[in-house]
């Protein structure tokens, strides 16, 4: 009798067992779906107009600029002023209630460029949206008091060490926005930009702007074939590429896209500036260089034209360039770096 009620109660128990297993696999797929759909749709929402727009037609017979190239040989867009319509573009964005994490290194001397670079982007960055800045520096101290952040804004200190040379402190960038982005960047931002310090906004750098993965060309090397871009030519680095590759001369002074997408090209970037450092090289122009090659072989999906970086020591009398909207400060590199 007991032999057939215990293996009844086993049986029972096995099937109980099962069902809780069963529950569980089905709660763990519908949690898991439900985060990737949000994960997915976080982020490259299709263009969705909520109101009625008055925008100007697009003609497709009659281009909008026919002076430069506005998409590259892989379908990706260059963004120049006359491609997009400010008000579409702001429209479609707004409503997604989207925050931008942004990286800016001030470390040494360069505090003393955060007041103005601050200050402009309150004027000229992603307005109407979330920013959330992060500020790279071993000075805290020296953070300007005065700047008067917009609803919706926010910064936080990211504490550094000082490299002693200003290449280390360029370069390790990579490794400390990798590090930021999975240790805290990550929960609270949909895109990331990382910027320069030493620059100044003069015009709308909106959410145009945004992409999966994005890059701005370099404004003293446009015209040029590759062959004479200053890539890295030495076999013996990892940002190595031969005279006949390469689409765009990259400015490393701002970069950005999905942190996705942002946390790869970081953390690829991070890996080759180690191996080479490991056999003793540093890569012509640092992590520059080290973007490049990653851009060559992952295709930013959004390109900026230099109008998103131009430098104030070169002419704007280019007559591509309708406007400039953020641009290097002529510095005095001999007073504001740490060795020259
Ligand atoms: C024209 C030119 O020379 N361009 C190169 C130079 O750009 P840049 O002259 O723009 O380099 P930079 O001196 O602005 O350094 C890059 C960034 O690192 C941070 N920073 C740097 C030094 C320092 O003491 N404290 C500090 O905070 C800061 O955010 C600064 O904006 O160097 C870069 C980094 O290697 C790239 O190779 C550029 O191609
Ligand atoms: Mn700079």
């Amino acid at each position: 009798c007991c032999n057939t009620a215990n293996e009844r109660m086993r049986g029972r128990e096995h099937f109980l067992l099962s069902l809780v297993m069963a529950g569980g696999v089905v709660i763990c797929w519908l949690v898991f779906s439900y985060c990737a759909s949000v994960s997915l749709n976080q982020v490259h929402r299709q263009v969705v107009l909520n109101h009625r727009l008055q925008s100007k037609q697009a003609q497709l017979m009659e281009p909008v600029r026919t002076d430069v190239l506005t998409v590259t040989p892989w379908l990706a867009p260059i963004v120049w002023e006359g491609t997009f319509d400010p008000q579409v573009i702001d429209e479609a964005f707004m409503s997604q209630n989207l925050t931008i994490a942004t990286t800016v290194f001030a470390v040494g001397k360069y505090t003393r460029f955060l007041q103005d670079f601050l200050e402009s982007a309150e004027k000229h960055f992603m307005v109407g949206l979330d920013v959330h800045y992060y500020v790279f520096t071993d000075r805290p101290g020296n953070m300007p008091d005065n700047v008067t952040l917009g609803v919706g804004r926010l910064l936080s200190i990211v504490r550094v060490p000082k490299f002693a040379r200003w290449q280390e402190i360029s370069l390790r960038r990579m490794e400390l926005i990798q590090t930021a982005i999975k240790d805290h960047i990550h929960r609270g931002a949909n895109y990331i930009f990382c910027l320069d310090v030493d620059m100044r906004f003069h015009s709308r750098v909106g959410p145009e702007a945004l992409g999966r993965l994005v890059a701005a060309i370099h404004p003293w090397f446009y015209t040029y074939p590759r062959s004479q871009y200053p890539y890295e030519r030495r076999t013996i680095s990892t940002a190595y590429i031969p005279l006949d590759q390469g689409d765009f001369y990259y400015q490393a002074n701002i970069f950005g896209g999905a942190l996705e997408d942002v946390y790869r090209l970081t953390k690829t970037c991070r890996e080759h500036l180690e191996v080479d450092k490991s056999v003793g090289v540093e890569a012509v122009w640092q992590e520059e260089s080290h973007l490049n090659w990653y851009l060559l072989r992952n295709k930013p999906t959004k390109l900026l034209s230099p109008e998103y970086v131009w430098d104030d020591a070169k002419e704007r009398d280019a007559k591509e360039i309708k406007l400039v909207r953020f641009s290097s400060v002529i510095k005095n590199k001999a007073e504001v770096r740490e060795n020259l």
